[in-house]
């Protein structure tokens, strides 16, 4: 059976990159940047005092102490009059620029400043040029590089774009995520199941997953096991850029899915990876006439399978989509709590909790009744990857842990 790692490589060999598009910095948050930038300006475009004070020559303190004449207050937004000559001073407000003859910032703190005189006294030794103030393109010169493409644009990274003269940048889109819940057995979550019903918790659930890897959701509500709904409702998820159904993907007589997606020209990619819980696992892709695919995930029923599945394996092929650099879902190594006995036949993702003790992740696998187990995902925030087959795990072993 595939590997999870096979798989992994297949879905970022299969997913192609989106087309890019133009957004406004309010709506680039967690985007991907498509092309690089650069400043159209000097940062700062200007010496910039960092304290409100007085502007003055260092070469004026050489005896440790002065006073000197005041010419004018200088506020942030405006612009200096008057060139400094020796001995002289201009009172100055954090953010505005210093005027020539000036190379230092005194606080305001450490002045005495006699209105009557026109006049400021500071004794606070030896000014060293250059003190609280930020000299002209110091940060970042205008032409200069600001950000790669392939950069994921965090809080920071939107902030240095407005700051260079980017107020809208090209980045890749972000795709729609159709969700189709499969089954005979499934109500909506307002009803009360009758006798051997279930509600349609998958639904939701990958509605928010995809919410949270920043994908659009189009949910198209339940296909019962019945070839001609089924038919309708994938030719009408096909229409997205990926295509997720839940259920009806294992060896049960009415699993249809991965017949009724090869009958829709789906090409399967794969069906079942070797992990538990998701094994049955279903991945392929449509060539659309539109010349645009569609990707396609038929995910396993059981919710917690479901959930793993999505969490591993759909948002890599979503990150893959929207560009980012590193798709794959990033392992982190966390001491064991405590002992831990796995007995899977396959390579277990375990839900678990994983806390941090003295700057240390420490994580403790959850007890969990298997795939149906849903409530026992509510208590984790991680899953834990145990190997295959009858293998005692000693508390303090470092093991890997994902995060969710
Ligand atoms: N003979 C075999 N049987 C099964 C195998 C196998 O290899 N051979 N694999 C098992 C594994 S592992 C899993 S996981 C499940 C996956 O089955 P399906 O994807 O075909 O899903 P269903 O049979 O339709 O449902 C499984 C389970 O999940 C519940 N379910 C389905 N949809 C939803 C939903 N939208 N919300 C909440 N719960 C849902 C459904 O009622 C079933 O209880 O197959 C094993 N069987
Ligand atoms: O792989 Mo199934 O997901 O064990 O329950």
């Amino acid at each position: 059976m595939l590997s999870a790692q096979d798989a992994f490589q297949l879905i970022l060999e299969t997913v192609k990159p989106a087309p890019s598009e133009q957004r406004s910095l309010f709506d680039a948050w967690h985007c991907v940047l498509a092309e690089g930038t650069v400043s159209d300006l000097n940062i700062p475009p200007f010496d910039k005092a960092l304290m409100d004070g007085f502007a003055v020559n260092s070469a004026d303190f050489q005896n440790g102490k002065t006073t000197l004449q005041i010419q004018e207050t200088i506020f942030a937004g405006s612009v200096p009059t008057i060139s400094l000559q020796a001995g002289q001073t201009s009172q100055i407000m954090t953010g505005a620029p210093l005027p020539e003859g000036a190379d230092a910032v005194v606080q305001i703190e450490h002045c005495q400043i006699d209105e009557a005189a026109r006049s400021v006294k500071i004794d606070t030794g030896p000014v060293s040029p250059g003190k609280n103030m930020l000299p002209q393109s110091s940060v970042l010169k205008e032409g200069s590089p600001v950000l790669a493409a392939g950069t994921v644009l965090r809080p920071q990274e939107i902030g240095a774009l407005a700051e260079t003269g980017s107020p809208s940048v090209r980045v890749r889109r972000a795709p729609t995520v159709a969700i189709l819940a499969t089954g005979d057995e499934l109500v909506a979550p307002e009803e009360s199941p009758q006798p051997g019903q279930i509600r349609n918790s998958n639904e939701v659930m990958l509605h928010a997953q995809i919410l949270q890897a920043d994908a659009i959701p189009q949910p198209l509500g339940i296909a019962r096991d019945e070839r001609n709904q089924l038919r309708s409702k994938i030719q009408e998820g096909l229409k997205s850029d990926f295509l997720l159904l839940s259920g009806g993907v294992s060896a049960g007589e009415r699993d249809l899915v991965p017949s009724e997606l090869e009958q829709a020209g789906v090409k399967q990619v794969f069906h079942k990876v070797n992990l538990k819980p998701g094994k049955p696992l279903w991945f392929g892709v449509l060539e659309r006439a539109d010349g645009d695919p569609c990707y396609i995930f038929g995910l396993p029923g059981n919710p917690v399978s479901s959930m793993v599945c999505f969490e591993l394996f759909v948002k890599t092929a979503i990150r893959q989509f929207m560009g980012f650099p590193a798709p794959r879902p990033r392992a982190l190594q966390a001491r064991l709590s405590d002992d831990f006995h796995s007995s899977g036949n396959r390579p277990t993702y375990q839900p678990a909790q994983l806390e941090w003790e003295a700057g240390e992740a420490v994580v403790s696998p959850l007890k969990t009744m298997g795939s149906a187990d849903l409530h026992s995902t509510v208590q984790a925030n991680s899953v834990a990857l145990f190997s295959t087959g009858n293998q005692h795990y000693q508390a303090g072993l470092n093991i890997d842990v994902f995060l969710w």
